[in-house]
């Protein structure tokens, strides 16, 4: 390898939303190094949004082909369903290496980049050092410095501190990814995005899933949407709450989960165990305590309302602040840092705080959840008084079509003013269903307004008038 060019304009470390500062930065003539110790395209591409929505379609027709009877079809051997799962998660894993190598060029060939395909730590907070080894500092070690530097590394899973855990075979999301192998039995520890898409995943493509959730399933969604989701996933799957873990043992190919259930003590085994307990943020491989970056009591890099952190020349969103743990905010923060740090400072245009519009979210199980805005429990909390209009799938012309048994939108208004201040929609399409509701959040529409508009018929969305129409009587 060439020796790297010691000095840069930018550093930006991660190639997630890092992306976008690399190129831009790059295209107004600043020398730009990207250090990226993995694939290219960070967590969503590699290992997080893409594999996992690509891998989680095929196991919905799978779900839909099960419910072929619901429409009096016929399919022989229902149970006898099979998929090709080498295949599949091939194809997948096939798909975003491509996807990931086709930014590779990109960056090789652009005459302002330096692709350090490394890790990389602080030494101050002008330099870091680029590591030969992962998680070793030595003396041969190369040091670039930045004058402006973008902190862009993002997060990786927790594993808890179970007894006996560390050590065993256990898969995280990113081995479920990549995973050929269809194990008979698999333990899931977990109840929130991860474990609820890839064990339904697990679920529908031959294995037999056990969820041992330390509470309940997506703790954050709507409380009614909560109860839903809970009530169809356990008629769907053996799932198991209020668990804590005691032990894990992995002998002969066998995992055995020890816990307390219920103040019972039980054993659950499995072939495969998949970890989905939450993520934790790189800043300790960072080693951004020697920038003397200021870190909140979870470790994740504090910053200011311009996403600036203590450091006047450093910079940082995404996961590694923290905020919002998605892929559409961490973009929507990057877009952000490009537009104050490269176009409008440099002309000396006043720069206002970032302002985030409402953060929507969706979890792409089946059923499917789409969220924006105050969940009823936090506008409770915050002492709004307010409006409710709830609509079950059943009661609409699309709902009926579908033969929809479960699930409903839920729409919440402020008493005063009438505006919508939030939206949860639990059943199909929700992640499409909400966009909807996002836009009439974003730009202050009340129930007359949701009322106001003309809904394509027999369409789902009608579910949403529906919904704001049964809110009517309760203002
Ligand atoms: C299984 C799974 C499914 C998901 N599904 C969705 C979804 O459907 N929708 C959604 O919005 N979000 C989803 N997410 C979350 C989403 O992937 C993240 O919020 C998003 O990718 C964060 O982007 P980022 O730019 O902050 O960090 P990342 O994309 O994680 O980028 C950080 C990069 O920094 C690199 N790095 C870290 N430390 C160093 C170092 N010391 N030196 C060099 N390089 C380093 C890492 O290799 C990584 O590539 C999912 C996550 C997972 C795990
Ligand atoms: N569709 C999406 O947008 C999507 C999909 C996947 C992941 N993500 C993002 O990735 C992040 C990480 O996802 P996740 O599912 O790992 O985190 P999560 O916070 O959603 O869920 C973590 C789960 O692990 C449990 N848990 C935490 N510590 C535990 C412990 N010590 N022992 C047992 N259980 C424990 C929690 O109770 C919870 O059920 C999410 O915050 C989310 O923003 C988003």
């Amino acid at each position: 390898m060439a020796p790297l060019p010691t000095e840069f304009d930018v550093i930006v470390i991660g190639s997630g939303s890092g992306s976008k500062i690399t190129r831009p930065a790059a295209n107004l003539g600043n020398k730009v190094a990207i250090i990226e110790k993995g694939p290219l395209g960070g967590t969503c591409l590699n290992r997080g949004c893409i594999p996992s929505k690509m891998l989680i379609h095929p196991a919905d027709v799978i779900n839909e082909i099960e419910h072929a009877k619901t429409y009096d079809i016929t399919v022989p051997n229902v149970n006898d369903v099979t998929i090709d799962k080498a295949k599949l998660v091939n194809y997948v894993t096939t798909y975003v290496d491509g996807e990931s190598a086709s930014i590779d060029p990109m960056y090789e060939k652009h005459p302002n980049i330096t692709h350090i395909k490394k890790e990389c730590a602080f030494v101050d907070d002008h330099t870091l050092r680029i590591r030969n080894k992962e998680g070793v500092n030595s003396d041969d070690d190369a040091l670039i410095t930045g004058k402006k530097i973008f902190v862009v590394a993002g997060a990786r899973p927790i594993i808890p501190k179970i007894p006996g855990l560390e050590g065993t075979p256990y898969m995280t999301s990113t081995e479920v990814l990549r995973c050929e192998k269809t194990y008979k039995r698999v333990i899931i520890i977990g109840g929130g995005y991860i474990a609820t898409e890839l064990g339904y995943y697990l679920g529908k493509t031959g294995s037999q899933v056990t969820f041992l959730v330390r509470s309940g399933f997506v703790k954050n969604e709507d409380i009614q949407v909560q109860e839903e989701f809970t009530k169809i996933f356990t008629q769907m799957f053996d799932c198991h709450f209020k668990v804590s873990f005691n032990k894990v043992e992995y002998n002969n190919e066998i995992f055995k989960v020890y816990v307390t259930e219920n103040g019972e003590e039980k054993v659950y085994e499995g072939e495969g165990l998949f970890v989905a307990t939450g993520v934790t943020p790189n800043t300790d491989v960072l080693e951004v305590k020697n920038a003397n970056i200021e870190l909140d009591s979870r470790g994740y890099i504090k910053v200011d309302d311009y996403l600036r952190t203590n450091v006047p020349h450093i910079w940082s969103w995404g996961d590694i602040i923290g905020r919002n743990l998605f892929r559409h905010s961490a973009n929507f923060e990057g877009e952000y840092a490009f537009r104050t740090v490269f176009e409008e400072a440099p002309k000396g245009i006043e720069i206002k705080p970032i302002d985030y519009p409402p953060v929507p979210h969706a979890i792409f199980t089946n059923p499917q959840i789409g969220g924006v805005g105050l969940t009823e429990q936090q506008a409770k909390a915050k002492g709004i008084d307010y409006v409710i209009g709830l609509c079950p799938y059943k009661n609409s012309a699309m709902g009926d079509a579908l033969r929809s048994k479960d699930g409903f939108v839920k729409l919440i208004f402020e008493r005063t003013s009438r505006k919508l201040i939030g939206a949860h929609i639990i059943g199909v399409e929700a992640s499409n269903m909400i966009h909807m509701c996002i836009a009439f959040l974003q730009f202050g529409a009340t129930v007359d307004d949701m009322l106001r508009t003309i809904y394509i018929h027999p369409a789902l969305p009608e579910l949403v008038r529906n919904a704001a129409r049964r809110a009517l009587p309760n203002f």
